[in-house]
């Protein structure tokens, strides 16, 4: 039987991007009962990509009871319902095999990883002193995208000066704004730049210098979105919710890597259910961003484990 609820979990503070504020992390969660044993899995539907709790809801209803890993890879597209229930199988499938599921992928077993901690967009004020309060944190990921980020990103700067940058737009500059602030994020030692431009402008950045690394988000969902990042993006973020789960997040960033893109791996704001599958993508990745937890007020339990190694990998009551 394959059952999906609602939840939310209350954020420690609000938080915000470039399109938009919340308070709360509104997820599904997914359980998966079969002979006995339960599987576990979680998503959390994006109004960006079309989805909303009702929609991914009734995707997850619509599935015959006993569908099994591969046949769901063709019984929904991409996106956050398929992530859930993909989880569920694979956490259903160790549970069955009495093993772990980096096992049962064929993984090396799986170590922590130093996550960024990222920075809400707000005033260049209020984003300097939480710059201040998390500048002992190896990696802080900013959230920018106003055509006026050049006083922000001076005082993330000055709130962390050893921390490592990497910046998020969230599709919300232009190609002159981009561009007029390129040099900036280089003079102050931003690492990478993720999703500058709209997903539907891509093509502007095969005609713009990538000074610093690009990384495509909301441009790159699966496999089939490669082919459209060729000679514009150099670096692809992965998420379960937009692979559909972690078979196809596994199986793109295979694919990422063998046509030389550098990897991260994200998450949406999700509990440790979801960062857990993740945490398994993340291995050797370059860029780690899985603190959905770290932002939230309540989690599950047993939570994932963070500390001064990183986010480290689940322990089989969570997940897998
Ligand atoms: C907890 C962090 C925000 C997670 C991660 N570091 C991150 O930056 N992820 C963002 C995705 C932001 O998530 C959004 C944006 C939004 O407009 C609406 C929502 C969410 C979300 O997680 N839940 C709601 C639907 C990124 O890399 O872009
Ligand atoms: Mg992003």
């Amino acid at each position: 039987m394959i059952t999906v609820t609602a939840e939310s979990f209350r954020l420690a503070e609000v938080f915000t991007i470039s399109r938009g504020s919340r308070t709360e992390a509104k997820v599904l969660t997914v359980r998966v009962e079969r002979n006995g044993l339960v599987g576990w899995g979680e998503c959390v539907p994006y109004a960006r990509y079309g989805e909303s709790l009702e929609s991914v809801a009734a995707q997850v209803e619509g599935l015959p009871a006993g569908i099994d890993r591969a046949a769901l890879q063709d019984a929904l597209p991409a996106g956050a319902a398929r992530n859930a229930v993909d989880c569920a199988l694979w956490d259903l499938e160790a549970k069955a095999a009495g093993k772990r599921v980096w096992e049962l992928a064929g993984l090396a077993a799986p170590g922590p990883m130093i996550t960024c901690f990222t920075l809400s967009l707000g005033s260049p004020e209020s984003m300097q002193a939480a710059a201040a309060r998390h500048a002992h944190r190896p990696v802080l990921k900013i959230k920018l995208g106003t055509p006026d980020d050049m006083a922000r990103l001076e005082a993330v700067r000055a709130g962390a000066p050893r921390s490592r940058i990497v910046v998020d737009a969230n599709e919300g500059w232009s190609a002159e704004v981009y561009t007029e602030l390129a040099p900036h994020l280089l003079r102050l030692g931003v690492a990478m730049v993720e999703q500058p431009m709209p997903a539907g402008k891509d093509d502007l950045l095969a005609e713009i210098a990538r000074p610093l690394p690009v990384c495509a988000d909301e441009s790159c969902h699966d496999r089939d979105s490669l082919p459209d990042l060729k000679g514009k993006y150099d670096m692809v973020n992965i998420k379960l919710d937009k692979t559909g789960g972690l078979t196809e997040a596994l199986a793109l960033r295979a694919a990422a890597q063998a046509e030389g893109y550098r990897v991260m791996v994200g998450c949406m704001v999700g509990t440790s259910l979801a960062m857990a599958p993740a945490v398994l993508v993340a291995q050797g990745v370059e860029v780690v961003d899985l603190d959905g937890p770290l932002l939230l007020a309540e989690d599950r339990t047993p939570p994932l484990a963070y500390d001064e190694a990183g986010v480290h990998p689940s322990v089989a009551e969570l997940w897998g």
